[in-house]
């Protein structure tokens, strides 16, 4: 049995978390977390850090004692340097509860890249999970829709960059831009994103403790995420009839399988393919020509199959890119961004407008 820690930070994370444990708990209900036990075959330890705590309190489905409130006014409002300087001042009370928490196998730590807690509280704590530990840590990042403004895209660019030097041993990405397709308003856009994502997490946690036909397990997982330029994303097909076993590993490698935008056959540089389902939809031949003509353009790909009586088909894909233009992309706005906010801090210090009608006042008292 693996021992599993998922931490995810700032509301993003906290969200993405929660729906994690309502899927795990297997039921809908919101006394849930009060009386069920989740579901997991692993010992699966998950933890929510905020410094806004209505975020927290607005967790249905993950029990109190894995809330932990770094206070800090209402978040630190998009500020990374703020960010960071809080998690130092709280580090110690972090790690202990993590330390209380016992040796894991493998940490998973879920943020969205942009805003200010969850951004910079998620390089730190890698940092120090590595530092103190032995076990794999990869990190899920969410990436901002790209109208959400110019501080979103500037701390999106620093916070990759940060969490990629932190010693992280993966990044898997997620789009809220790509994904967004999704549609409906923002609230319910953000609840089947992370649904989707959670799915994804919940089908690798469960495929990594299995009892396989073929066996993929934690070596392969690691291998597959030290591949390319540490950068990942994840694919998955769920049928909901019968359908060819080539058909439902096609569609967990096509864009609308995946979490980040990408074309596998040009940008990936490793993979790994978990396939579930019942015997009878389980054509060897088919899969393993399906995966043959993958590992043509990605180079090595790991399979997994997990025979799941009476299941109709389902497939996760993991996929690491050695290259990824959608990124480049995201930079180069990013880029602009941040020279719009110092040319807009430039001109207010250049423009001393203001300041000289307050002049006009000084020296004067009101006259009543
Ligand atoms: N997919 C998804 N994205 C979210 C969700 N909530 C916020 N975001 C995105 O996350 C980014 C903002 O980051 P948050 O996680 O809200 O910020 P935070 O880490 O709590 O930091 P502060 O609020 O600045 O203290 C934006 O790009 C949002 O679109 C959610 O539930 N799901």
């Amino acid at each position: 049995m693996l021992n599993i820690l998922m931490v995810g930070n700032g509301q993003c994370g906290n969200r993405i978390l929660d729906s994690i444990n309502r899927q795990a708990f297997g039921s809908k209900s919101r006394f849930a977390k009060f009386y069920a036990k989740q579901q997991y075959k692993s010992n699966v330890q998950t933890l929510a850090i905020n410094t806004a705590v209505n975020d927290l309190k607005e967790m249905k489905y993950t029990k109190a004692k894995d809330r932990i409130h770094i206070p800090h006014l209402h978040g630190v409002g998009a500020n990374r340097n703020v960010g960071r300087k809080v998690f130092d001042e709280n580090k110690s009370q972090i790690m202990r509860n993590l330390d209380e928490r016992g040796s894991f196998d493998i940490a998973f730590v879920i943020t969205s890249a942009s805003g200010g807690t969850g951004s910079s509280f998620t390089p730190s704590l890698i940092r120090e999970l590595k530092e103190q530990n032995d076990y794999p840590v990869y990190a899920v990042v969410v990436l901002p829709f790209r109208e959400e403004g110019t501080l979103y895209l500037q701390n999106a660019a620093f916070a990759l960059r940060d969490i990629r030097g932190s010693g992280v041993d993966g990044i898997i990405l997620a789009d809220n831009q790509y994904l967004k397709q999704m549609g409906g308003d923002v609230e319910s856009a953000y609840d089947s994103i992370n649904e989707m994502i959670a799915k994804r997490l919940l089908f690798l946690l469960d495929s990594l403790d299995s009892e396989m036909m073929m066996v993929t397990d934690l070596g392969d997982f690691k291998t597959v995420m030290s591949g390319g330029a540490g950068i990942a994303t994840i694919g998955y097909y769920e049928a909901d009839g019968e359908v060819p076993i080539r058909t439902a590993i096609q569609k967990a490698v096509s864009p609308s399988g995946l979490l980040f935008n990408t074309n596998v056959y040009e940008e990936a540089s490793r993979s790994m393919i978990i396939i579930k389902g019942d015997k009878s939809s389980l054509s060897i031949d088919e899969i393993s020509t399906e995966v043959e003509k993958l590992s043509d353009s990605v180079g090595h790909v790991f399979k997994g199959i997990i025979v799941r009586k009476g299941e109709y088909p389902r497939v996760l894909s993991v996929l690491t890119l050695e290259s990824a233009s959608e990124l480049e992309e995201l930079y180069h706005l990013a880029v602009g961004a941040i020279n719009t906010e110092k040319e807009k801090k430039e001109r207010v210090q250049e423009d001393k407008e203001v300041d000289k009608a307050f002049s006009q006042i000084e020296g004067l008292e009101p006259q009543y």
